[in-house]
């Protein structure tokens, strides 16, 4: 069913530089939730200090009722084992087969016979398309497939909670779809608490059931998808429209009175930006993307889309 994920007043700081300050927020159990942020906000660093590997200076993060910030390396160790981490380039062995790159973590970990390794490679195989490839090398195969079979090595240890490192990045918009459709199958298949850090807006839009926001060395707001597509909060409204106007700046932060009038500049009905052209409305709350045909969908899909429906009637998509 997943674990919860609680964080508390968590800060991180490398010497002077502050990354984050005062985090905290609930990733639900078996949801969706999504990161997002400008670019060097410390949406890896957060990704990082949830599994351990680095240590804040404040706060707790309780997964399965353990503040993994006060663990010695070895209880560290079995919580880990909770996790599934999705790295940016699927972190795979160069030399090694795709079925050798998926047992990996099974070989390392288990002891299991190689006739069960099999089974449940091919079963995680299966899961993510990639039957077939089984003896091809990382490097014969395509970004995308490189992807999924991180994808499948993420899943061989039956985890709890799944990490994604812009599972997106360096993918079309039509392998991005794909990836996200696998995604939401995933979530429905396995029931696992997945938290995604993406820049791909129309991802971030479609596919979780919430969304967090980094920016100035804090969380702008963590909260329900469609709480957070309908908010009015500048940063919000500007990163999930793909827009120039606003706080976030190409390099740096903008001047107060440039935010102003840009914001002035918006509430007229003139916007620059991807989501629309001049003129265009903000984009509103998007349908959420559903889990394939035939894939049985879990029992909080029913309350969610009571949720929506109740926010948005026109809006969401029939679930
Ligand atoms: N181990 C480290 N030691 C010192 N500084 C670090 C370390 N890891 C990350 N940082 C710094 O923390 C800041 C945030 O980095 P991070 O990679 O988490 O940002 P991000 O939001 O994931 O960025 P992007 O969206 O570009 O991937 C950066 O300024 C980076 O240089």
């Amino acid at each position: 069913m997943g674990v919860e994920i609680c964080v508390e007043g968590l800060s991180k700081s490398f010497g002077h530089q502050v990354i984050w300050q005062d985090v905290s927020l609930t990733l639900p159990a078996g949801e969706i939730s999504v990161m997002l942020g400008p670019s060097g906000t410390g949406k890896s660093v957060f990704l990082k200090t949830l599994v351990g590997l680095l240590k804040p200076d404040r706060g707790s993060v309780l997964i399965a009722g353990r503040d993994i910030t006060r663990l010695r390396e070895h209880d560290l160790y079995e919580v880990r084992k909770l996790f599934g981490v999705l790295f940016q380039d699927g972190a795979l062995f160069g030399s090694m087969s795709l079925y050798d790159n998926i047992a990996f973590p099974l070989r390392e970990h288990t002891r299991k016979p190689e006739s069960e390794i099999k089974r449940i490679v091919l079963e995680k195989m299966e899961m993510v398309g990639l039957l077939g490839a089984e003896e091809k090398l990382p490097g014969e195969i395509s970004g995308g497939m490189r992807k999924r079979a991180g994808l499948a090595r993420a899943l061989v240890l039956d985890p709890e909670i799944i990490l994604f490192d812009e599972p997106d990045s360096g993918l079309d918009p039509v392998r991005v779809a794909y990836l996200n459709q696998l995604i939401v199958d995933l979530n429905a298949q396995i029931d696992a608490t997945f938290l995604i850090v993406t820049h791909d807006i129309a991802s971030a839009r479609q596919v979780p059931d919430n969304i967090g926001l980094l920016f100035r060395r804090e969380l702008v707001m963590f909260g329900p998808r469609e709480q957070l597509l309908a908010s009015d909060e500048p940063v919000v409204r500007q990163f999930l429209n793909g827009r120039m106007q606003g706080p976030i700046g190409m390099a740096e932060e903008k001047d107060a009175a440039q935010i102003e009038q840009e914001l002035a500049e918006l509430d007229a009905g003139n916007h620059r930006g991807p989501m629309g052209g001049e003129g265009a409305s903000d984009a509103g709350v998007t349908p959420r993307l559903l889990p394939s045909d035939g894939v049985a969908r879990p029992p909080r899909w029913q309350a969610i889309a009571q949720r929506e429906t109740r926010s948005h009637p026109h809006q969401v998509a029939d679930a």
